[in-house]
């Protein structure tokens, strides 16, 4: 038998020793079986802790996937293997930190996009499309575009959004007349259509066309914020987190669009605990909470879309504040 397949056969076993004696003399730890399978797969879709941790330990990766687009971590959580789903969980977690290898790699849609703010975009009822079909915003999401607005907006006062996209989360900010409401979007196409569909002429708002990184000195502090750009990296949004603690109000309410590896389950786990690891760092506490979302996504829905950018059942939406307001 070939060494890949030895060692595929000892994960399945369980059989930390013997996947140790096969690595020391040379197999493949990434190695996948016909089935588009690796050891680490084998051993987490069996629950075998000690396994999976020698793998990893011999540098086995954590992220890779199956054909159906499952990875290690996915397999253990579907087959309920606790031990197995928080050692993968934590290699997870340890390596995005360290490498950021999905945030480098992906953005909002899961590609990358860097000319989006130049290409033409297009309207229509349920979507807005970049040039390249992928959907920039959805109407599917105006039930969680109600739900961050009702977050951000639950303290009242100021509120900032970021990205107006087709206005969900604006149109509902406006339900709750808070005192101020700013709004920060790049694209000139959709500045432009905000002006045109009266947006300028509102009293309590403000427009402020620009980049959020070209605009930040025209911004004050807010009682309520809500983050949901597109063609950005994850690494945007840490970056934009960098300025919370002067942009948001003690007392205030920060949420942003999690749609952070909205492709995969447990990617998707993953920067949950990575976003709220990197936000505690700077003071905020970050509560999710569920909202199922499987029964307003029918295949219909990503009918002419050229990625489908999310696909769990469930919306972890972030809501953070301050440690200090919590205390
Ligand atoms: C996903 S949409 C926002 C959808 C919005 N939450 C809604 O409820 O309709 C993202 C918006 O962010 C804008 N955008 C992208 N990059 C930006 C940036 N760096 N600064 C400000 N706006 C940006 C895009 O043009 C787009 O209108």
């Amino acid at each position: 038998m070939a060494e890949g397949e030895q060692l595929c056969e000892a994960a399945r076993n369980g059989d930390a020793e013997k996947l140790k004696t096969l690595i020391e003399t040379g197999a493949d730890v990434s190695y996948f079986d016909g089935d588009g399978l690796t050891p680490l797969m084998h051993a987490a879709k069996l629950g075998h802790g000690d396994a999976v941790k020698t793998l990893l330990e011999s540098g086995a990766p954590w992220n890779a996937l199956s054909p159906s687009n499952l990875s290690a971590g996915d397999f253990a959580m579907d087959a309920g293997h606790e031990e197995a789903y928080d050692i993968l969980l934590n290699a997870g977690i340890q390596a995005e930190l360290v490498l950021g290898t999905i945030a480098r790699k992906e953005n909002k849609n899961g590609d990358v996009n860097g000319d989006y703010l130049e290409d033409r975009v297009s309207f229509s009822e349920d979507k807005l499309m970049d040039s390249d079909s992928k959907a920039v915003m959805m109407a599917w999401e105006k039930p969680l575009m109600e739900a961050h607005a009702k977050a951000v907006c639950s303290g009242g006062g100021h509120v900032l959004n970021i990205g107006f996209g087709m206005g969900l989360v604006d149109t509902a900010i406006q339900q709750y007349s808070p005192a101020s409401h700013t709004i920060v979007e790049a694209h000139p196409e959709v500045y432009e259509r905000m002006v045109r569909t009266g947006w300028a002429q509102k009293d309590n708002v403000n427009i402020i066309f620009g980049r959020w990184q070209d605009v930040l000195p025209q911004l004050q502090s807010y009682d309520g914020i809500f983050f949901d750009t597109y063609g950005e990296y994850y690494e945007d949004l840490r970056e934009f987190h960098q300025h919370l603690p002067v942009l948001l109000k003690p007392g205030g309410i920060y949420s942003f669009f999690n749609g952070l590896c909205g492709g995969n389950a447990f990617f998707h786990v993953v920067y949950c605990h990575l976003v709220s690891l990197e936000l505690q760092n700077l003071g905020y506490s970050t509560q999710f909470i569920p909202l199922p979302v499987k029964d307003c996504l029918g295949e219909q829905v990503w009918e002419g879309v050229k990625q489908k950018y999310w696909q769990l059942d469930t919306y972890y939406l972030p809501v953070c504040q301050s440690v200090d307001d919590l205390e």
